[in-house]
């Protein structure tokens, strides 16, 4: 990491470039209309800025920005107007009602799956331009709230379009540099990958839920900021600016600068908010060609127009010599992970044995989980209990309920009856962030990549629950959070070293070979330094060697006392590596013990011979006969 100074973002050197660019314009405007277009567009580039970190990093969308934009602007117009408050009371008060209905907003809706944020944003956009309409004696109705103060910083007034184009922008790049600063952090790292793969990142102890709202929230209070300076700049206000068509607008800046990319969202705004204007020349037909324009970006730049010159440059620079980075890509070979990472989280190093679980205890108890699925019955009173160092290898033909039981050790499915106990430690029904808590790491069948992160960024999200830092620092980039962060890096990049990754930090995990996908993953989960940790098909679609350099990587953590539940076809891998097998059919267990013994079991032959309809099933069943016969 670059040393930097607190609050200072990392890319300081573009923002100082833009910030230098905008304090000089209105030097060489050539009237007072530019400056209002301008004073525009940065009260729209706050809007956008809290709604395309929500939509690009937290994959929510909003329709209902514009109602928090009216409700900072009319609050405040009461506030200062009708009760001649003074303006930090009005800013108080705008701030507080967007925080506090953004909240009341996000809480049930955010706990849903799939995108109910959109409907009722949309909702409240209605809801909030009719009450704006019909209240008349509050907000002057249709014909507006005139006589709005102007704004004042201590003696200065802020009264004429130059001097709130000085104030304006300042708070934008300040605001800007903040959210630069987050998007850089533990926190940042987290929403994009919530974006990405939230059950995921849920696995690895990120309240996912709380982060939404928190970020919906803020993006509420920027708003309602835009709205309150909007009101004491213009000082007469109409539910006209609010309605529906205004968060239509936002939404589209966000899109067509690219989501989630905050320069593109600054790029967006400015395209947008100048365009109507540039193409009023062309009289009837401007309407025609700014949709025109519009509907080209998104075809032709689906991702955006930032991230698309971005990969342009990128694309010009490689011609001109080709990155370093491509270079390393070529350096790199692949060996075997590191048989002994040599890694310490919060000052422990992570290899110790489990000092909370003597060996002869149970490091976790399944007891009589029930699992339906409407009509199916997944599970049906399944029962085992591991130790420590030890592995369990969960075997059954397919559908047997076997990934259906990881889901409810590690959260992410609720069982209808039972106990998980994780040590000492109830954790049956617990949401998946907080099983993460309990040290409890895990992979999944089809490898779960943060594709679009870096190599180094999937690690970092596995050692999300050793850091602390919370949104305010991260916002500020405060020296705590900046040694935090440069902890959790060497952290990292300690976690890879002897790996096949280790020369690959930077790449995009989308690149990797499924061994390294799988090597990265286990990674990630042992970062959360689990006391168990649930494998499901580990070495499923690896050759012979790759699987062997893998179990062996991973079986000699057992030493460490770290316990394993292995879920597996592969009946070679099987019977090498596992201490206890839980054999399930049909959501039941129907045999459990030594490998040895489970091999010669009848009713495990019998369903391995009795059903099979795919590849590693097939393998299964012939590890079972070979050793059968
Ligand atoms: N979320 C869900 N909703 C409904 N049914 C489900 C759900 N998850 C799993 N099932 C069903 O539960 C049963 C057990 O599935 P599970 O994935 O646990 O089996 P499995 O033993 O892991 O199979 P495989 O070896 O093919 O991965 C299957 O019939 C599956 O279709």
């Amino acid at each position: 990491m670059t040393e930097r100074l607190p609050f200072v973002p990392k890319d300081w050197k573009p923002l100082t470039a833009v910030a230098a660019f905008a304090a000089v314009l209105p030097l060489v405007l050539p009237n007072d209309y530019f400056l209002v277009l301008f004073n525009i567009m940065a009260l729209n580039a706050l809007v956008v800025l809290g709604l395309n970190f929500l939509i690009g990093c937290a994959g929510q969308i909003s329709l209902g920005h514009a109602a928090f934009y009216g409700l900072g602007a009319y609050t405040s117009a009461i506030v200062t107007t009708t009760l001649g408050w003074p303006l930090w009371a009005g800013l108080a008060a705008a701030l507080a009602t967007a925080a506090l209905l953004g909240f009341l907003l996000a809480v049930p809706t955010l706990r849903l799956e799939g995108h109910y944020l959109v409907m009722a944003t949309l909702g409240f956009n209605i809801i909030v331009s009719i009450c704006l309409n019909q209240m008349e004696e509050l907000t002057g109705g249709p014909s507006g709230f005139p006589g709005i103060p102007a704004l004042h910083v201590g003696p200065l007034v802020i009264d004429t379009d130059r001097s709130f184009y000085g104030f304006i922008w300042t708070a934008f790049f300040f605001v800007f540099a903040l959210f630069l600063n987050l998007e850089e952090s533990r926190i940042g790292r987290a929403l994009r990958a919530i974006h990405d793969k939230e059950l995921t990142a849920r696995t690895l102890g990120v309240p996912t839920h709380a982060y939404k709202v928190g970020v919906f929230v803020l993006s509420t209070v920027l708003a309602a900021f835009a709205g309150f300076c909007y009101a004491h700049y213009v000082t007469f206000i109409s539910p006209k600016t609010f309605d529906i068509f205004y968060s239509v607008q936002v939404v589209t800046m966000v899109v067509v600068g690219g989501m989630g990319n905050l320069w593109g969202g600054l790029v967006g705004t400015a395209l947008l908010t100048s365009l109507p204007e540039l193409l009023h020349r062309f009289e009837d037909l401007h309407v025609l060609i700014y949709g025109l324009l519009l509907m080209g970006s998104l075809v032709f730049f689906p991702n955006g127009l930032a991230p698309a010159a971005a990969t342009g440059l990128r694309e010009l620079f490689r011609r001109l010599g080709g990155t370093a980075s491509e270079k390393e890509e070529r350096r790199t070979q692949s060996g075997p992970p590191g048989a002994k990472p040599a890694r310490r989280v919060a000052g422990k190093p992570i290899s110790q044995p489990d000092s909370e679980s003597p060996p002869d205890r149970d490091v976790l108890a399944v007891r009589n989980i029930s699992v339906r699925f409407g009509g199916l019955q997944a599970l049906q009173n399944v029962s085992f209990t591991v130790k420590p160092g030890q592995i369990a290898a969960l075997i059954g033909p397919n559908g047997a309920g076997k990934t259906t039981l990881l889901n409810v050790v590690s959260g992410l499915v609720a069982p209808q009856e039972g106990r998980i106990v994780a040590g000492d430690r109830d954790i049956t029904g617990l949401p998946a962030h907080r099983v993460a808590r309990a040290r409890i790491g895990r992979s999944f069948q089809t490898v779960q990549m943060f594709s679009h992160l870096s190599v180094l960024d999937n690690l970092l999200l596995g050692f999300h629950l050793s850091g602390r830092a919370g949104f305010w620092r991260a916002l500020w980039h405060t020296p705590a959070e900046r040694r935090e962060e440069e902890t959790l890096r060497d952290l990292a990049r300690a976690a890879l070293r002897g790996t096949p990754l280790e020369s690959k930090e930077d790449l995009p995990a989308a690149v990797l070979s499924l061994y390294e996908q799988k090597v990265l993953e286990i990674l990630r989960a042992l970062a959360l330094e689990p006391r168990i940790l649930l494998l499901d098909e580990p070495v499923g679609g690896l050759n012979p060697n790759e699987s062997r350099r893998l179990m062996d990587w991973i079986g000699a953590r057992r030493k460490d006392g770290m316990a394993m539940v292995l879920v597996e076809h592969d009946m070679n891998v099987v019977m090498e590596y596992a201490d206890h097998v839980v054999v399930l059919q049909h959501g039941q267990v129907i045999a459990q013990g030594p490998p040895r013994k489970i091999q010669k079991d009848p009713k495990v032959i019998a369903a391995y011979l009795g059903t099979g309809r795919r590849a590693g099933r097939t393998e299964a069943r012939s590890g079972i006969e070979e050793t059968a016969c």
